[in-house]
This record gives C-alpha cells, sequence and structure tokens, in this order.
C-alpha cells in the first residue's frame, strides 16, 4: 500500500520474444508509490510489451513481476486488483451505453452494488462524460472513449495506474485535465506509469522519466535532474540581423550551432545549461550582436531524450 516505502512495481530481468524479435531483453524497472513515472523509448523499443506484462495480460518468458506488493506471475488475481490498466485502444463492448460499460467493469472488479451508481456518476464526472450517461459507447468521439476507458481504469480505485498513450485522441483542453487528473492521483499517492511519445507534456506531468531501448532499461532520471537549471538543452536565440549573429556564433569556441530553419531567421545553439546560455548571450551582446530573444528550444525532455539516444542510432 502507498506509505508503507514499498514499490508499486518492480520487475527484473523481464525478457519476452516474438518468434524472433527478442522484445524485451532482461529489463528492469521499478515505480514508486506517489509519483508519475514515464515511459519513453523509440517505436518498437518494447514499452507496450511491457505494459501488458505489467498488467498480466501477457506473460514473459523470464524474469520477476511484483504489482503492489504481489507476485505478478503466481498471483495474477491479486496484482489485478491492485491495478488499473489504459491501453493505448479502446476495447469492444460498443453496444452498451456509458454507464452500462462501467457497471459491467466495476461487476468485474467486485464493487459493492449498493456503491455502483454513485462510483459510476463520481467516475463521469471526473473524466467530463457526465452529459453522456446514457449513450452507447459508441456514439462517442475518439477522444471521449479514450476518457471512458480513463474512468473504467479507475473503477475500484486502483493503487497502481498503467497507461498507454493516455493522451494520443485528446483535444487540448482534455490534455490539460488529464494531466491534473494524473498529478492529483499522484499527490494521493497512486503510482502512474504512463507512456507517451509527447515528450513535451510528459516534461509536465511526470517525477521521473524511464528510457526504454531495444527491449532494455537504458536510463532512470528525475525530471528535476532532466528539465532543472544545471540540465543541458538547445537554445533559440534570433538576432534582428542574422549575420552578425553567425560570425559570433562561429567565434565561439567549441559551440555547436546551426542555422534556424523558420522565416523569423537566428539560430539554434547548444545543448547547454542556463548558465552557459546566460554567458553566451552576455558575449554576443557585448560584440554587439543586435540580439532579439533567447529561449530554450523544444522541451527540456526532448533535448535530453535526444542526447540519451544520439549513440544507439
Ligand atoms: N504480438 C506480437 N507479435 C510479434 N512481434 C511483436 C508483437 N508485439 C510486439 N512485437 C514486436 O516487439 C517489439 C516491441 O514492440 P512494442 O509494441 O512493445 O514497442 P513500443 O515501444 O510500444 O513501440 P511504439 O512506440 O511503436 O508503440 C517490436 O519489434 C514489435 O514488432
Amino acid at each position: 500500500m502507498a506509505g508503507d516505502g514499498g514499490l508499486a512495481i518492480e520487475a527484473r530481468g523481464v525478457v519476452r520474444r516474438f518468434g524472433p524479435v527478442e522484445a524485451l531483453r532482461g529489463l528492469d524497472i521499478t515505480v514508486p508509490y506517489g509519483q508519475v513515472t514515464a515511459l519513453v523509448g523509440a517505436n518498437g523499443a518494447g514499452k507496450t510489451t511491457l505494459l501488458l506484462i505489467l498488467a498480466t495480460l501477457l506473460a514473459p518468458d523470464a524474469g520477476t513481476v511484483r504489482i503492489g506488493g504481489h507476485d505478478a506471475l503466481a498471483r495474477p488475481a491479486l496484482a489485478r486488483g491492485a491495478l488499473g490498466w489504459m491501453p493505448d485502444t479502446f476495447g469492444v463492448y460498443d453496444q452498451l451505453t456509458v454507464d452500462e460499460y462501467l457497471g459491467f467493469f466495476a461487476d468485474a472488479y467486485g464493487l459493492p452494488r449498493q456503491e455502483r451508481p454513485r462510483r459510476i456518476r463520481a467516475l463521469l464526472t471526473l473524466v467530463h462524460l457526465e452529459d453522456h450517461l446514457g449513450l452507447p459507447v459508441h456514439a462517442l468521439s475518439r477522444g471521449q472513449k479514450q476518457r471512458l476507458g480513463m474512468a473504467r481504469a479507475l473503477v475500484h480505485r486502483p493503487r497502481v495506474l498503467l497507461l498507454d498513450e493516455p493522451a494520443s485522441g485528446l483535444d487540448p483542453r482534455s490534455r490539460i485535465e488529464l494531466r491534473d487528473l494524473l498529478r492529483s492521483l499522484a499527490a494521493d499517492g497512486v503510482a502512474v506509469l504512463v507512456s507517451s511519445h509527447i515528450l513535451s507534456e510528459l516534461e509536465e506531468i511526470a517525477d521521473r522519466v524511464v528510457l526504454v531501448d531495444h527491449g532494455r532499461t537504458a536510463g532512470d532520471h528525475a525530471m528535476a535532474e532532466i528539465a532543472g537549471a544545471s540540465a543541458r538543452v538547445r537554445w533559440r536565440i534570433r538576432s534582428l540581423d542574422p549575420e552578425p549573429l553567425a560570425a559570433a556564433l562561429d567565434g565561439e569556441p567549441d559551440l555547436r550551432w546551426e542555422r534556424a530553419a523558420d522565416a523569423a531567421g537566428g539560430a539554434e545553439v547548444g545543448p547547454l545549461t542556463e548558465g552557459e546560455a546566460a554567458g553566451l548571450l552576455a558575449r554576443l551582446v557585448a560584440a554587439g550582436v543586435p540580439v532579439s530573444g533567447l529561449a530554450p528550444a523544444g522541451s527540456a525532455l526532448e533535448s535530453a531524450y535526444l542526447a540519451m539516444t544520439e549513440d544507439r542510432r
């Protein structure tokens, strides 16, 4: 349970093959309670395979998996009771109404009958689908189905939440709401493990980032370490006149830079820390370059991801 200092997820040496493809090659991961942990990695790195194994929906060929303190391979039913799972594709049951759908899962998880209507209403309110009570699931848009999937994952108040690409079909407002929901679940002690390719969004949601590469864990970092002032990121510099900027950047020893591709002109430099960028800015201004802007280019997590995966391509 949350607060006992135990780990929500602890998987060691997980191997999974699909014929000749070794999707997971001895992967290790630990996920604490009360935090949002992001799972990132290239297409085919093994994220979905890992999430399916953690959700007890796919058996590994080797390794150990503990979910909420339960051995997920020996006692999958106990692990399932502790976890909520939101896959990247919405399942079947399209003919049910929204409340029948949630009622079905409430039944499956053994929620007391008298508690059910209140729980379903609370969940629909939580994901802003309260006006859709009684509507058939197939009448929902993709983003609305995704929000219903989130409600489904939370039906039994799990302490461990596994989400595969939860934001992919969501509009901007729903994304912000999802972010707030995940943060508040983590604040309540829930362990959230979320995979996504939208790194700029993960940067705002996650406390930790686990990088999966070719079926193994290739990095495990606190977000503060990646996105804090000491993190090295790329910077965009704008200048009223691009030529003196280019000349000054050419004169900087060891600086990596290239001209920015957009119409506004300017350059992209780095990766540099905030302090190094400030020093560069001071030198450019002192050299008379008409600098009109300096800002991080893209998200810090994107920069860190590119740096971490650079020599693995
Ligand atoms: N059912 C399957 N049958 C055969 N190969 C599979 C199966 N599922 C996954 N794989 C292979 O295992 C590897 C890992 O796939 P997985 O879906 O876990 O990657 P991913 O990191 O989730 O990728 P993406 O970011 O594209 O969703 C890939 O090479 C994939 O082709």
